[in-house]
């Protein structure tokens, strides 16, 4: 049986996670109940140890918590698949392997049609801006075209849901900014659902649609808010959210939330 409707992509019901800490139980995760829909970019922060990467794996189905349960479309999450891509802080890629064999790694591993492996590797390469670079090594690519990799090799399993904890916080300040740029155009583009971990509010407050805030550990969802500041970028790409007093009081109020 399932309880999803069609619009909600992912159902977390009533969700309790903990880990053993020697022979104790360190609670992580508390009551969190919480419904994603299509095309929704949720941005996810709360302070260190407040569970944030723990919901994440559960979502990916690298974890299965200790009760509740999570489901995508209605079907109980109980395993990693094609179907949910993650993007970490610290890309994982090979690095014996060029910037374009990175990309192709996972539909090569699932035996995909070769042609068809490569328009696509083609296109996610220029979409996430590394054409002229598909023939590199990854250890000659600087922290931001790393990630890009790590993106395009996401984006090519055409993932329904994209997980991304911390995706951006390793990079220099204007990388991190060409990056948020390049996953918001790629959100909208490609109507994607993305559920993004930051620690910066302002990131969340740039990219997302609905903020999630965390309480301290155990973690509780203690704010979720629908926001707007992506679209009316999107809308107008010279729009200066630094001059929108909506922007500067979310950021006051979730800097409080925070600090508590
Ligand atoms: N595999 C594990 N075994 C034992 N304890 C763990 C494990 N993974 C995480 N923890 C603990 O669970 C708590 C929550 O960790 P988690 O990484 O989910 O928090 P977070 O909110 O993502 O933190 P941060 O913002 O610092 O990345 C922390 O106290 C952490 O030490």
């Amino acid at each position: 049986m399932t309880n999803s409707t069609h619009d909600e992509m992912i159902v977390v019901k009533n969700v309790n996670h903990q880990f053993k800490k020697q022979a104790e139980d360190l609670p992580v995760l508390k009551n969190i109940n919480l419904k994603i829909a299509k095309n929704e970019f949720v941005c996810v922060i709360g302070p260190s140890g407040s569970g944030k990467s723990t919901l994440l794996k559960i979502l990916a189905g690298y974890l299965i918590p200790s009760s509740g349960s999570c489901e995508m479309h209605g079907k109980k999450i109980i395993a990693p698949d094609v179907t949910r891509g993650v993007v970490f802080q610290s890309p994982t890629l090979y690095p014996w392997l060029t910037v374009r064999r990175n990309i192709e790694y996972g539909p090569r591993i699932r035996k995909e049609d070769a042609t068809v492996i490569r328009e696509k590797s083609q296109a996610y390469i220029e979409k996430v801006g590394l054409a002229d670079f598909e023939e590199s090594h990854t250890y000659e690519l600087s922290g931001g075209m790393k990630q890009r990799v790590a993106l395009a090799r996401t984006l090519i399993n055409e993932p329904e849901l994209i997980l991304m904890d911390e995706p951006f916080s390793a990079l220099d300040a204007i990388t991190r900014m060409s990056m948020q740029t390049l996953i918001r155009n790629l959100w909208q583009d490609s109507q994607q659902t993305i559920f993004l971990i930051t620690h910066d509010i302002e990131e969340a407050l740039k990219l997302g649609t609905r903020i999630i805030v965390m309480s301290k550990r155990p973690g509780q969802i203690e704010v979720d808010k629908k926001i707007d500041f992506s679209r009316k970028i999107l809308s107008d790409p010279s729009y200066l959210l630094e001059e929108d007093q909506e922007f500067h009081e979310h950021k006051i109020e979730f800097s409080k939330l925070l600090s508590k």
